[in-house]
């Protein structure tokens, strides 16, 4: 959808991250909620080549990955009135002109409401994007993050900032996949430092 389709007739938005935008929206909204959206899971399978690695060494980031079982939970963020347009401007270069994600309408269910649901814009990478890398193992997904990085910083600090904001803001949810790569990165960090 381009954005022009996204937002007409719209005063206003809820845009879902999952990932980098859970700690980073970096555009200006009028209010966030934290909660989730249900039938997809989080994983660390699309590549990066401009913000958390480069051409010859891909970082790797989030992206969902349909399964009616599963919910994913993060944060959801209303813009509206010219916040509209210069989010999605904005978020058009981050992430699908250098990020290669496309956006969908989804359910997001705000935390501790009674359960209502309001559509909300999310930016997925599927298999069929060039930078798509897929499943791995935790130790695999985690040794590559460990010694990434890209234009925007190191591949560790993204893993590491979205483990923090799990913790603080989702205490309750136990996400495996995200916590069994953190465990894997910080090892072999731990492993790189006692070597030097
Ligand atoms: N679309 C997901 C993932 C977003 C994401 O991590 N996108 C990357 C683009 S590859 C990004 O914005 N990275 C900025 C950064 O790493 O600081 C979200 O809603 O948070």
């Amino acid at each position: 959808m381009k954005p022009q389709d996204i937002i007409a007739g719209k005063s206003s938005l809820w845009i879902f991250g999952y990932g980098s935008l859970v700690w980073k929206p970096d555009f200006k909204y009028k209010r966030s909620e934290v909660g989730y959206i249900r039938g997809y899971k989080r994983r660390f399978w699309h590549g990066d080549n401009f913000h958390r690695g480069n051409d010859e060494s891909p970082g790797r980031v989030v992206t969902l990955i349909e399964d009616e079982d599963a919910t994913t939970w993060g944060v959801a963020f209303e813009v509206s009135g010219s916040q509209l347009e210069d989010s999605l401007k904005y978020l058009t270069v981050r992430e699908t002109v250098r990020g290669g994600y496309i956006t969908k309408m989804v359910d997001f269910f705000p935390d501790g409401e009674d359960g209502s649901s309001v559509q909300a814009l999310v930016y997925i990478a599927t298999a069929d994007n060039p930078l798509y890398l897929g499943p791995a193992t935790p130790e695999e997904i985690g040794a590559q993050i460990a010694v990434c990085r890209g234009k925007t910083g190191h591949n560790l600090e993204y893993l590491l900032r979205l483990a923090e904001f799990m913790r603080s803001s989702c205490p309750q949810v136990e996400d495996h996949h995200l916590f069994a790569i953190e465990t894997a990165a910080l090892t072999v960090v731990s492993y790189l430092l006692a070597a030097q």
